[in-house]
């Protein structure tokens, strides 16, 4: 029997933060938008990631700042069963009830179910259970469901306009051996966990790696990290650097240059008492013995199941780690007609929730934008002008995701915390931008002594040497995250140095660390 297809403007596949805010910006302009979501609305940063993550560093990092303050004792190591509970409240026990009353009130109709394209601007829905009658909101649906009764197992949602696919990303098993036998730790297991191991070996020492070695390090647990580079390899590598340091300081067995060989977890699906521990052999012969184990080696874009096939992509016009490709307008490349976008993780343009939340922002306006072209002006962000399909929008206009490569930020949540925006100097200098590092010790600051006796931290700022402006910034230090934005607008802003001059940072603040950057570079 065919299903009836139910007419949306535009139909969102995945309800991350990403798929949220694309649908959002779209819909505000009055277009009819569906949401397609097949777990959690709210995805994997709500649940799984940032927000679990960083309750779970929050009490160790209270304790340090106590520890290092005079005038204050150590509180003593975090309670842990607590720190879960706030971890529960923070994830509304994984239950998306309150950001669904969201959806509704922003008026999208959620459909809850796997989404993959089946054609031209089609969507086919595999429902979840029980979900079946849960459409929301106005849409023309030609769907009855109060006539059939039951809920149908599929439906096929056409858009009128444009297809997104927010559909995120998934983690990066290697294939070491036994290490699937070993039913390792995702960040999924290790952000929902509600015991502290332990003992626990890290594989990878990225930002999920460092960040989680230092919680369960906080937590009480034994923790070895083991990297095959150094750490934090897309940050500056003195950041890396000081990291190790102060996770070693923290009783952190830290091993970089450290490749896994082969993983052991005799016992495993046995019966009695879940499994038993977990033995890393690495390629020099050196061996790890832990109660689990945390692999953290990355993730690619969720395009496996989305159905690429039936609009004319294979393989090949994916890109790396099967990323849909995308131009400047988060327009999907090598689609015939236009009509499907991408935005968040899947891109894998610059996977953080903040630089995909800003690509759904672009997405849904230039979407509205192009909708306007035909029905008149419907862009609630008129003023730049509205790139035709097929083209991309202008540098840093609304219609283009210009900051994706020349002003990604990220923090990483480590004590210290590490934050950074626009390009390393590697990265600039290979990009063939005339970068000279100004860089400073934090600790030399006023406003640092005064926020502890034993404050460490570093900062570095690129300049550009030709056209005197900042092109990057990398901050390491207590509350380095909340540095990084004065960077980001000065980078974005290509504010020149002389008029940064007068931008007088107050005393004492780590921030007059900006002052010692101008003088330092001969202001
Ligand atoms: C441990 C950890 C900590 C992190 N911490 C931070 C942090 O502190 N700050 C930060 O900025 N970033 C952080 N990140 C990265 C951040 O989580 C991601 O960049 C962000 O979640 C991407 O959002 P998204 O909407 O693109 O994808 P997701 O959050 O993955 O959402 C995609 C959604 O689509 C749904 N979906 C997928 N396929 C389909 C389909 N076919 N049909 C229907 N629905 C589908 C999924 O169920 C999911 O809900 C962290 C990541 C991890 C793993
Ligand atoms: N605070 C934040 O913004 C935050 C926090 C956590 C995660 N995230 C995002 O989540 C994503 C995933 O994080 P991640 O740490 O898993 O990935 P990552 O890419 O940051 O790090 C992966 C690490 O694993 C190593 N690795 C890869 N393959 C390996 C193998 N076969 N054996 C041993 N090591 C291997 C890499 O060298 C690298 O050091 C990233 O995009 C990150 O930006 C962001």
């Amino acid at each position: 029997m065919s299903i009836p297809e139910e007419t949306f403007d535009v139909v969102v596949i995945g309800g991350g933060p990403v798929g949220e805010n694309a649908a959002d910006r779209a819909s505000r302009t009055g277009l009819s938008v569906a949401l397609v979501e097949s777990e959690l609305v709210g995805g994997e940063c709500s649940y799984w990631a940032c927000m679990p993550s960083k309750v779970l560093l929050r009490a160790g990092a209270v304790r340090a700042l106590a520890k290092e303050t005079p005038g204050l004792r150590d509180p003593g190591a975090p309670d842990a069963a607590a720190v879960f509970a706030r971890r529960d409240e923070i994830t509304s026990n994984w239950d998306d009830s309150g950001q669904v009353s969201w959806v509704e009130s922003a008026g999208l109709t959620l459909v809850r179910g796997h989404g993959r394209l089946a054609g031209e601007r089609l969507v086919e829905v595999t429902l979840r259970a029980g979900t079946g009658s849960e459409a929301q909101g106005g849409a023309e649906s030609g769907l009855g469901e109060a006539e059939t009764g039951e809920a149908p197992a599929k439906r096929l949602l056409r858009a009128r306009h444009a297809v997104i696919a927010a559909t995120g990303s998934v983690p990066v098993l290697p294939g070491t051996p036994g290490l699937a036998e070993a039913a390792p730790w995702s960040s999924r297991e290790a952000t929902a966990a509600d015991t502290v191991p332990e003992s626990l070996v890290v594989v990878g020492g990225g930002v999920v790696g460092v960040e989680m070695a230092n919680a369960y390090a906080d937590l009480g647990a034994r923790v070895t990290l083991l990297s095959r580079g150094g750490l934090l390899s897309s940050a500056e590598p003195f950041a890396g650097e000081m990291v190790a340091e102060s996770l070693a300081a923290l009783g952190v067995d830290v091993r970089t240059g450290a490749e896994v060989a082969s993983v052991e977890r005799p016992g495993i699906g046995a019966e009695d008492g879940g499994p038993g521990p977990v033995t890393v052999t690495l390629a020099d012969g050196g061996t790890i013995t832990a109660a689990e184990i945390l692999v953290a080696t990355g993730r690619v874009p969720r395009t496996a199941d989305l159905g690429i096939e039936s609009v004319g992509l294979d393989e090949s016009g994916l890109g790396r780690g099967g990323a849909l490709v995308v131009d400047e307008s988060l327009q999907v490349t090598g689609v015939p007609g236009g009509w499907l976008y991408a935005c968040g993780d899947v891109t894998g343009r610059a996977p953080t929730t903040h630089q995909g939340k800003y690509q759904g922002r672009i997405v849904g306006d230039v979407v509205a934008a192009r909708y306007g072209t035909e029905a008149g002006d419907r862009s609630p962000t008129s003023g730049d002008p509205e790139p035709a399909v097929g083209q991309e929008g202008k540098p840093w206009s609304r219609y283009a995701a210009t900051a994706d490569h020349s002003a990604r930020v990220q923090v990483v949540f480590t004590r210290p915390q590490v934050s950074w925006v626009g390009p390393t100097e590697r990265e600039a200098r290979a990009a063939g931008i005339p970068v000279e590092a100004v860089s400073y010790d934090l600790a030399w600051v006023a406003g640092a002594s005064v926020e502890s006796p034993g404050y460490k931290g570093r900062a570095q700022v690129l300049v550009d040497t030709q056209r005197r402006v900042l092109v990057g910034a990398t901050f390491v230090g207590p509350d380095a995250g909340e540095m990084l934005h004065a960077a980001t607008i000065a980078v974005v802003g290509e504010v020149p140095l002389d008029r940064l001059w007068h931008a007088v940072p107050a005393y004492p603040t780590v921030s007059e660390v900006w002052l010692r950057f101008l003088e330092s570079y001969g202001l």
